[in-house]
């Protein structure tokens, strides 16, 4: 039997589903979602093993025009994802027309001469002829390796895609352990989730302007210690943040801890800091020192 395995680079625009396909692909929360565009801010890599395959999903940031120094370092983000794998899904959100955004990463997609897979997604909001007149339209665009229609949220066709994708695959031995399935560490995803809680509960400008830093890890008997820094980069965000009486932090903060309970597996004890720094998402540094360029080596 020969054994394939390679890098798929998932990416497309912000809110088209792709962290939700991630996720459904293998069956297990590996990256946040939400409602907000720009939810994923790192490359994470969702790693599935079978008998005769090991695919790695790349799951990118939603590919946009910029308005900060964060959203060029976001682009860049996908960008490099889509120059090291082996083939692109590119999800396009099926309930959306073709926009300029779309042409945008239709050029790069061409300038880099790879397999493209479209999977054009959220088609449980389709009927069956809009989805069939979506799926022409998107046919004339391009030389695409397939079409495939998909539900990221209903799970529905991922077992004809992942056949799909499987053939276009090159030949070669496993490259991580079978059981590992994020190339992303439990510091990574305890300061996401904790992210997810914080889009959940706000809204216009403050999703973008929130990072968070873990500062502090550690067992307790059986209890785990978390120490995480919300970091906003103005004054009133802090505000709102925090809430009237802390009421704001603490829903983050209990839904936050109930979630690291149970991925974790034992009583979890969450303390969470906020501190204004300005304007970071213009500061290089900062982005760097935040962890949010995948470029950055230091
Ligand atoms: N109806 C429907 N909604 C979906 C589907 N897939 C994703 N969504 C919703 O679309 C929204 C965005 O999903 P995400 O998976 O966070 O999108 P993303 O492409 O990773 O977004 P960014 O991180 O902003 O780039 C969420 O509210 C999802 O529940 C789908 O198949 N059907």
């Amino acid at each position: 039997m020969t054994y394939k395995s390679g890098f798929i680079a998932i990416i497309g625009r912000p809110n088209a589903g792709k962290s939700t396909l991630l996720n459904a692909l293998l069956r297990e929360k590996v990256a946040i979602m939400s409602d907000k565009p720009n939810t994923t801010r790192n490359n994470i890599a969702g790693i599935l093993t079978q008998k005769d395959a090991q695919f790695v999903f790349v799951d990118t940031p939603g590919i946009h025009k910029p308005q900060q120094q964060l959203g060029r370092v976001l682009n860049k983000n996908a960008y490099m994802a889509m120059e090291d794998c082996d083939c692109l899904a590119w999800i396009v959100d099926g309930t959306q027309p073709f926009g300029k955004g779309d042409s945008f990463i239709l050029e790069r997609i061409q300038s880099l001469h790879k397999p493209c897979f479209l999977l054009v997604n959220k088609i449980d909001h389709l009927s069956k002829e809009n989805m069939i007149k979506v799926l022409m339209d998107w046919q004339n665009k391009y030389d695409f390796h397939a079409i495939i229609p998909i539900s990221a949220l209903k799970k529905e066709n991922l077992h004809e895609l992942l056949q799909v994708l499987k053939q276009a695959l090159p030949e070669g031995m496993a490259m991580y352990p079978q059981e590992m399935i994020s190339d992303h560490d439990e510091n990574f995803q305890t300061t996401e989730i904790i992210r997810e809680k914080i889009l959940f509960v706000t809204k216009e400008e403050i999703p973008h302007s929130v990072a968070v830093v873990l500062e502090n890890r550690r067992m307790e008997g059986s209890r785990l210690h978390l120490q995480a820094m919300i970091i906003v980069d103005r004054d009133s965000q802090k505000g709102i943040l925090i809430g009237k009486q802390g009421s704001m932090i603490k829903k983050i903060r209990l839904a936050a801890q109930k979630e690291l309970k149970e991925k974790f597996g034992c009583p979890v004890d969450l303390e969470l800091y906020v501190r204004v720094e300005k304007n970071w998402r213009n500061k290089e540094q900062k982005i760097k020192e935040f962890g949010l360029d995948e470029l950055n080596d230091d």
